[in-house]
């Protein structure tokens, strides 16, 4: 049967939670195509505040990465927005044209930064907080400019402002409203956050409405109503946020501030659905994931028609990502006749904490200092649970749950107290989960549960139920060792258990060594077929399957989900035979793209799957592996034969390496420059092994890289044949090859085992003989994969058959 279509625009927190609910229920139902404004795959928007903090990076914040739409068979079209939908049609119209027709269509556009209407806005220099892209304008900008203004003492305001301030800014926080945070605070609370930020170095101006925004070319200041001034190089805007909304008022779907759903996340158009901060269910929009996890898993559950209790609304309780600051706050604020308080002050110890509660029930809360009974408090809160019972001592110091807690605390935790807010994650699931999928780490029990995936204050807390649950057998190192979620072991373990039990395929391996998913997971798979192939050197039956979805494919995937062709072209020498042949190829079958690679080769781009085969037999050319963890590319210079500065001949050597390790599976991709002299136009300075020319012989380079880790390579030595070169060479690939993880690039792993320990190792001529000739009976075992596919009518129905699907685990 075929499958039904399956739209989203938005490529956010929420949209990306719905997908993921959905292909839990039902993987199959659906052919899933996700339209994403910015040009990343689904990260983690709350952790901006942590990247700006300096706590975590921007790669640490990615939550679905490249090969999870991959392996789930999603269409993934990035920096591509929709601009309308096509309600009769059923079809959504990107900007760039392209037009997909939807059976269903989930409207998940999030929401933006509100930039204050005042003149000047737009001024070089005012930005939001919003997205990775804004983030890392601040980022550049604390490089080079002083003093920031943050407009707005909100929850977004303050952790920017906190930002900017670790970034070594001086930073104002200008405020409309007397104290800071008044939607989540009392006064009282507020005064003690506003205290506790300034000996941070924060400063205040409250009670101030800017006017206008100084500055030409760039912005120098704001002049508030009130007449006075502030300077300022960078000013951010967190004054609240706009729901993304237009698109679907331009298509007539009913929006009022955002687009009105049901309580099945449905709009005014059947098949239409909203969800997350664009959607307005019944007068509310929620700007906190928890609710909007919550519409998730309702829209996912009636997508899938799974049986589900329809959304009716959440409470929301917030909490600010500063380091040092510990506060909680939910439901009503402030006192009013019909309410009455409890509330504590310390002010010897900054805590402060103030229920408020109306007909026996509590309806609001405020802590500050001291958040433990956050979590039972919230509970009593959402389930509108009767107090009549209780004193206020009871109610304020059991010390239960929340931030800080212990293992003695969770012991007293009911199986129904929330750990998670953000996802709503008890602590009986947890335990749950940690006994029958015998999970081990705080990121295993994410995995599993969603628990921590997403602000991440609940992390500490899942520990403590670990250590709880587990006794001695928690060891808070694991997971930095375990090769994935699916395993406790970690590299070296897993390899010693294949040497050690003789184990000789992917699903043995998962089975014997008691993988928690029977089917592993885009982590595992391919490093365990590379394990495997680096242990059993020639008879080793590469499993294709389990490898990562381009090296399955022998092809690249595109952005638009066609292929690239790189054919293999020696040292970046070629032929006026080669040249027509590929010239024949990009004509016949229409390339969009001819492109001369970075590699110093011709790439034909925006092919289509099935007109592969037909493209590498025609070409009957090599393939260039440029979509392979393996030997890409030998760049070369022109060298002695032609350059008059030339000591060496670059490009017979560059061939020759590239004819003899070429195909070769290796940990990571590797990239090699021969140049003949020191002038490196090869650029061997950067490559994973580079060789310079020099008088008398070669210098061999190791463990750069020309990417995002920018890291000049190492002097390993020098040696005076071409054969030294290759017998140093071999080695050294192959002791890459036996010691490094998975995905490691060779300028980590060198980093990791020593410059010293490796010479030494290389120094030694019997290992050195032996390393060879492990390569060299490993090197026996490949063959060129195009010319295989062609000739297996299996694999050419397997894979490249139109409309086929392609990812088959
Ligand atoms: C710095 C920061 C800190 C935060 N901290 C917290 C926190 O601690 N706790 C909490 O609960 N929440 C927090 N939030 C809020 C939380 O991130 C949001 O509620 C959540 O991301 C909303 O999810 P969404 O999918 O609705 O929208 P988004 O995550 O914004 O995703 C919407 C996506 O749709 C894309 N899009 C829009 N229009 C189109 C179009 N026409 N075509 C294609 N794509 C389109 C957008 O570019 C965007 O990528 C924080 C937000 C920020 C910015
Ligand atoms: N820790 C968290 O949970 C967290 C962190 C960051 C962002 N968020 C979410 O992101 C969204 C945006 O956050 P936000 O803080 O921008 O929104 P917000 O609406 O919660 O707060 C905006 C603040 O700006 C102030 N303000 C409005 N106009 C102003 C003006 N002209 N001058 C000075 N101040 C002015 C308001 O008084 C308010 O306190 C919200 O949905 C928020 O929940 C949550
Ligand atoms: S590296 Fe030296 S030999 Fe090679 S092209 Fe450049 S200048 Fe000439
Ligand atoms: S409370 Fe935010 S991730 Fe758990």
């Amino acid at each position: 049967m075929e499958k039904k279509k399956l739209v989203m625009i938005g490529n956010g927190m929420a949209g990306v939670r719905t997908i993921e609910e959905i292909i839990k229920l039902a993987p199959n139902q659906y052919d899933i195509t996700i339209f994403g404004n910015e040009p990343h795959p689904n990260y983690n928007r709350i952790q901006l505040s942590y990247v700006l903090q300096g706590e975590k990076s921007l790669q640490d914040i990615i939550m679905n990465d490249w090969n999870w739409y991959n392996e789930n068979n999603i269409a993934l079209y990035t920096n591509e927005a929709i601009k309308s939908i096509d309600v009769p049609n059923k079809q959504v119209i990107s900007e760039h044209g392209r037009v997909v027709d939807y059976d269903e269509l989930i409207i998940a556009t999030g929401s933006s930064s509100f930039i204050l209407p005042v003149p000047g806005a737009d001024t070089h220099g005012v930005i939001g907080f919003r997205d990775i892209h804004d983030c890392e304008m601040m980022i550049k900008s604390a490089k080079q400019y002083k003093k920031a203004v943050v407009i707005g003492g909100g929850l977004l305001g303050l952790e920017a402002a906190k930002g900017l301030l670790n970034l070594g800014m001086e930073v104002d926080v200008v405020h409309l409203m007397p104290y800071l945070m008044e939607r989540q605070l009392d006064a009282e609370a507020s005064k003690m956050l506003k205290n506790q930020l300034e000996t941070e170095g924060m400063n205040f101006l409250l009670e101030k409405q800017t006017a206008k925004i100084l500055g030409e070319e760039r912005v120098t200041g704001i002049r508030f109503q009130d007449g006075s001034e502030v300077n300022a190089d960078l000013i951010v805007m967190a004054v609240g946020i706009r729901p993304n909304i237009q698109l679907a008022k331009d298509s007539e779907i009913f929006v009022n501030r955002a687009i009105v759903v049901d309580d099945y996340m449905e709009t005014s158009v059947p098949h239409v659905y909203a969800v997350g901060e664009c959607a307005e269910h019944r007068e509310i929009t929620y700007g906190l994931v928890a609710p909007l996890y919550e519409q998730g898993r309702v829209l996912a559950a009636h997508l899938t028609g799974v049986q589900t209790k329809p959304y009716e609304g959440s409470i929301t309780g917030t909490q600010l990502k500063v380091s040092g600051v510990d506060l909680f706050s939910a439901g009503e604020i402030i006192d009013d006749p019909s309410t009455k308080a409890i509330k504590v002050h310390n002010e010897f110890d900054g805590v402060y904490k103030k229920i408020l509660i109306r007909n026996q029930t509590i309806v609001g809360i405020v802590l500050y200092g001291d958040t433990k009974d956050s979590t039972k408090l919230y509970k009593m809160l959402s389930q509108k649970e009767d107090i009549s019972g209780m004193t206020s001592v009871s109610l304020l110091s059991s010390g239960c749950c929340g931030g800080g807690t212990e293992a003695s605390d969770v012991a007293i935790m009911a199986d129904e107290d929330l750990v998670c807010g953000c996802n709503g994650v008890t602590k009986g699931t947890i335990v749950e989960a940690i006994r029958t999928k015998n999970l081990k780490t705080v990121d295993e029990v994410g995995g599993c549960t969603n628990a921590g995936r997403s602000c991440g204050r609940c992390k500490s807390l899942i520990s403590d139920i670990l250590a709880y649950t587990l006794g001695d057998q928690y060891d808070t190192t694991a997971k930095k060792t375990a090769i994935c979620k699916c395993t406790t072991l970690s590299r070296d373990e897993v390899v010693a258990e294949i040497e050690e039990k003789g184990l000789t395929n992917v699903r043995e391996v998962m089975n014997v060594l008691g993988w928690k998913e029977s089917e592993g997971c885009s982590k595992c798979r391919p490093a365990l077929n590379y394990y495997l192939g680096m242990i059993y050197q020639e008879q080793y039956k590469d499993d294709r399957d389990s490898r990562l979805v381009n090296e399955k494919m022998h092809a690249n995937i595109q952005k638009d989900g066609t292929y690239s062709v790189v054919p293999r072209m020696y040292g970046g020498v070629t032929t006026a035979e080669d040249l027509k042949k590929i010239a024949e190829v990009a004509e016949k079958y229409n390339a969009p793209l001819v492109k001369l690679t970075g590699g110093q080769r011709i790439g034909l781009f925006g092919l289509k799957k099935e007109d592969l085969p037909q493209i590498w037999e025609d070409l009957g050319m090599p393939s260039g592996y440029a979509y392979g963890k393996t030997l890409r590319t030998v760049k070369t210079c022109v060298g002695a034969k032609f350059c008059r500065f030339g000591t060496q001949d670059s490009m017979s050597l560059g061939i020759e390496l590239e004819k003899k390790f070429e195909r070769i599976d290796t940990p990571h991709k590797v990239k090699m420059g021969v140049s003949a002299c020191p002038r490196n136009c090869a650029e061997s300075g950067i490559k994973d092994i580079g060789f310079v020319g020099v008088d008398g012989g070669w210098e061999i380079y190791v463990g750069g890289n020309g990417g995002m880790d920018l890291r000049p390579a190492d002097l390993l030595g020098t040696f005076k044949t071409d054969q030294e070169v290759m017998d140093i060479t071999g080695a050294y690939l192959q002791y890459y090859r036996e010691t490094a993880n998975y995905l490691e690039r060779t300028s980590k792993w060198l980093e990791r085992v020593g410059l010293d320990h490796v010479k030494e190792v290389l120094a030694n001529s019997d290992l050195r003989k032996a390393l060879n000739i492990r390569l060299n009976e490993t090197l026996k075992r490949y063959q060129e994969p195009w010319q295989q596919a062609i000739e297996n009518d299996d694999v050419l129905a397997k894979y490249y058959q139109k409309n086929k699907v392609t990812v088959l685990n």
